[in-house]
């Protein structure tokens, strides 16, 4: 379609789904998109590789690796425990600035993010069969909201409610360069992913296949 008339934003408004999770699409610019992809490569080559974390005697489909804490299934420690006992990279200070500006975008407010520090990311690789299925964000000691950043395949996100795994839950598409933050009363609530829909990375992102997702978010740890 023409992008003469701007009809690719047309199509994709940005949209609080419920109070406090909004989406806002297309944030990221190609470059940007790029440079955090060059980023996350880095990452991976240590001092903790990629890994799919072990839940309930499964390997997940999604592969982690993770900043500031290392996250394994439902605690935060600073040494990946379940890896190879490295201490993990620590939180960038670019992302920190970012997360912050993301919730001045989310918001409308130019203060949003003035209290705002996230001390650890989950920064997840998806190939095209992979999943992630329902749950809640629960295992930090702090409600700050949660930022999310979207980079390469567009995914099915289902975002539900705060009660359980089950609807009402609603399915937006989030593509590369999308932004979503999810606090206040919407900080507990479930979500997932069900589906990565395979080859649909805009070029130039960084990523020919697969998807990157970003979520930072506040531990409420010392230490
Ligand atoms: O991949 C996503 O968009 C969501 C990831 C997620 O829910 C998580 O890492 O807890
Ligand atoms: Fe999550």
């Amino acid at each position: 379609m023409s992008t003469l008339f701007g009809d690719d934003l047309v199509a994709r408004p940005r949209r609080e789904l419920a109070p406090g999770a909004v989406w806002v699409p297309g944030w990221l610019t190609l470059e940007q998109q790029a440079w955090i992809v060059a980023r996350f490569r880095e990452w991976t080559r240590g001092p903790v590789p990629l890994r799919a974390a072990m839940v309930g005697g499964h390997e997940m489909s999604v592969k982690t690796v993770c900043l500031g804490w290392h996250w394994r299934p439902y605690q935060y420690t600073r040494e990946a425990v379940d890896v190879n006992g490295n201490r993990v990279l620590g939180f960038p200070d670019w992302m920190v600035r970012l997360g912050r500006r993301a919730l001045v975008e989310a918001t409308g407010d130019p203060h949003a993010g003035d209290d705002y520090t996230p001390d650890t990311a989950l920064v997840n690789y998806y190939d095209d069969t992979a999943r992630m299925g329902m749950h809640q964000d629960k295992d930090e000691r702090s409600l700050a909201p949660v930022v999310s950043l979207s980079i390469g395949d567009t995914c099915t996100f289902r975002f539900g409610n705060t009660e359980n795994r089950n609807k009402p839950y609603e399915d937006i598409a989030l593509a590369s360069g999308d932004l979503f933050v999810f606090g206040g009363p919407s900080r507990l609530a479930y979500h997932g992913i069900p589906k990565v829909h395979s080859r649909t990375a805009p070029d130039g992102c960084g990523l020919d296949t697969g998807r990157i997702n970003i979520t930072m978010r506040v531990t409420g740890l010392a230490g």
